[in-house]
């Protein structure tokens, strides 16, 4: 399908969508034109100047798929407001945590063609991290659809829809786990008396240069690891404190309590 004759409407104007937007509008996948959002107020739609912003309904009457990223209690009651106007043409994506395909089947038209993606705010950067699954009427051409939009937000994969919840745990939740360490990172710095600033900086770098030696070289993390570690050098000492302090334990913790909650979320 040509770009031009492709429509996305966000139900939801909120901070995930607009990440997607900017990684869709970057890569020139869908022009600005073809791209309308919905919001129940306009407390956030500054972030959206230049894209038509509009009520729910009316993103689905559009000739165009929906994307719901809402924030909301349940998602019936959107999936309920917008139900009358999906039509078999379009493709309904969520990336609401937590809420299956099953949920998301019930409660829109019985033929209607469904994904689910669990996305990361990263693709604002076009460096996201996604993962989809499809509903049983979703076949090849959608998820190739969808694969395709999303690819230029980031690494896009299909799995089996038990590691939506999971990925959220890891990922879509990650980033912010990975804000934090990077915010100790750089504290640590400023305390032994290097300026704030110049400390983010080189945090930030490092963090990206340790991911990127990880998807370049293809190599264990306890190799990398090992490769940092001069014997009796400073990298030991510091990594000592670390299991001291149980950050790998905490950080598994951390996983696992982001995806019960993504799990709890479905039953909310
Ligand atoms: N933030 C992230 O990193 C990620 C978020 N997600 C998912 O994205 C979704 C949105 O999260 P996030 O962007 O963080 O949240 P935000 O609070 O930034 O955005 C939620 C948006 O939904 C709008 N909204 C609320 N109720 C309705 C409604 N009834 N109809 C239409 N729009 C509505 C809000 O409008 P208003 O502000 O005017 O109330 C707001 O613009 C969540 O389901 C989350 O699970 C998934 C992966 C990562
Ligand atoms: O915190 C949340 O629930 C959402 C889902 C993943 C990231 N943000």
């Amino acid at each position: 399908m040509e770009s031009s004759e492709l429509w996305v409407g966000f139900v939801g104007a909120g901070r995930m969508a607009g990440g997607l937007v900017r990684g869709l509008l970057q890569a020139g996948k869908v022009p600005a034109s073809n791209i309308l959002a919905s919001a129940p107020s306009d407390k956030n739609l500054d972030a959206w100047s230049g894209l038509r912003t509009t009520l729910n309904l009316e993103v689905v009457q559009q000739e165009h798929p929906g994307l719901p990223g809402h924030q909301t209690p349940h998602p019936a009651a959107v999936l309920e407001e917008i139900r009358p106007a999906v039509d078999s043409h379009h493709i309904v994506v969520s990336l609401v945590a937590g809420v299956t395909i099953q949920t998301l089947q019930r409660l829109l038209p019985p033929w209607t063609k469904v994904l689910r993606i669990m996305p990361n705010l990263p693709c604002v950067v076009q460096a996201g991290a996604m993962v989809f699954s499809r509903g049983s009427n979703a076949g090849d051409d959608e998820a190739a659809l969808l694969k395709s939009l999303l690819s230029s937000c980031g690494l896009c994969e299909e799995v089996p829809e038990s590691y939506i919840d999971i990925h959220t745990g890891l990922s879509g939740s990650g980033v912010a786990y990975v804000y934090l360490f990077a915010e100790a990172l750089a504290e640590g710095a400023v305390k032994m008396g290097m300026p704030g600033a110049l400390a983010s900086r080189i945090a930030a770098q490092t963090l990206l240069g340790a991911a990127k030696m990880l998807l370049e070289t293809g190599e264990h993390p306890a190799k990398l690891r090992g490769d940092v570690c001069t014997p009796g050098g400073t990298t030991i000492y510091a990594l000592h404190q670390l299991e001291k302090g149980a950050l790998r334990a905490t950080v598994m913790d951390a996983v696992e309590a982001a995806t019960n909650r993504a799990c709890d979320m479905a039953k909310d």
